[in-house]
């Protein structure tokens, strides 16, 4: 079920570097939010501190809050691996499991969970593949190996995996740089299709990318080298293409800098 994310005066650090200061945004439900901004701005620390994987980083630490639904992700008593299944991620290079079947590649996390149940995990797969639109593509071939799927094949396949847990948010690093313009346009189909169920966040350098498939956009800047990122606007993706609020936010969008 889609969940909203609520961000408030988020700070984010590797050791004792300052990346990120002082984010807050809301992230509806159903609905694709993307981050844009140049290079080293935090974007993709922001994302990760979002299901818990930025603490992963040696020395890394989070202050602020995030809340699904209302609810702590960072609370004590709230378990990191839990929310990482609830809210997925799919990164930038498609990472399946290469010598692992397709099909097995999908309900990996399932069976990690102990769910051994052949005919529940094989209607798993395929509901996950038809959700990623790969199921016409590999229904022939599902016990032949992740990895000999072409590039945007895989990546479908790692989104298959993502949501066949189910999760409320997915989370997405890039999913398209290391892909061709047709599977790019795949995949842009595929999370105008998945909005539909899911809350989604989407990292992309392609500002057109952002302007085909998100509701709203934040955008991040730096104000200087060694200085922390920052959230600069955000708002519904129509206006940030059109009227931003900011002059720093028309300056990247019109390509001055960047
Ligand atoms: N694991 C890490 N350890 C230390 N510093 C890091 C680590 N990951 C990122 N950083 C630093 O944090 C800052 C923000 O990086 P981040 O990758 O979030 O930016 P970004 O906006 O996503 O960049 P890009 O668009 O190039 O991917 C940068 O200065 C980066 O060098």
């Amino acid at each position: 079920m889609a969940k909203r994310i609520d961000v408030k005066d988020l700070n984010l650090f590797y050791g004792k570097f300052h990346a990120v200061d002082g984010v807050s945004l809301a992230v509806p439900p159903k609905n694709v939010t993307a981050f844009i901004g140049p290079s080293g701005c935090g974007k993709s620390t922001v994302l990760r501190s979002l299901n818990r994987m930025h603490e992963v980083a040696p020395g890394a630490r989070v202050e602020g809050t995030v809340l699904l639904d209302g609810e702590d992700i960072y609370a004590s008593s709230i378990d990191p691996v839990q929310v990482r299944r609830t809210i997925g991620m799919v990164f930038q290079r498609p990472n399946p499991f290469p010598t692992m079947s397709i099909r097995d590649n999908v309900v990996a996390g399932l069976k990690l969970a102990g769910e051994r149940n052949k005919k529940k995990l094989d209607e798993v797969a395929e509901r996950s593949l038809r959700g990623a639109n790969l199921w016409n593509e590999v229904k022939d071939r599902l016990d032949r190996p992740g990895g000999g799927l072409s590039g945007g094949q895989q990546q479908r396949l790692c989104i298959a995996r993502a949501i066949a847990v189910q999760p409320d948010v997915l989370l997405m690093d890039e999913p398209c740089s290391a892909l061709d313009p047709i599977s790019t346009l795949a995949i842009e189909d595929l999370i105008t299709e998945l909005k539909k169920e899911y809350t989604i966040v989407i990292v992309t350098h392609n500002m057109q990318q952002a302007a085909r498939v998100s509701d709203q956009t934040a955008f991040f800047n730096l104000l200087g080298v060694g200085q922390p990122g920052r959230l600069i606007e955000v708002d519904d993706t129509e206006k940030i293409f059109s009227n931003p609020s900011q002059k720093a936010t028309e300056d990247y969008i019109s390509g001055r800098f960047g």
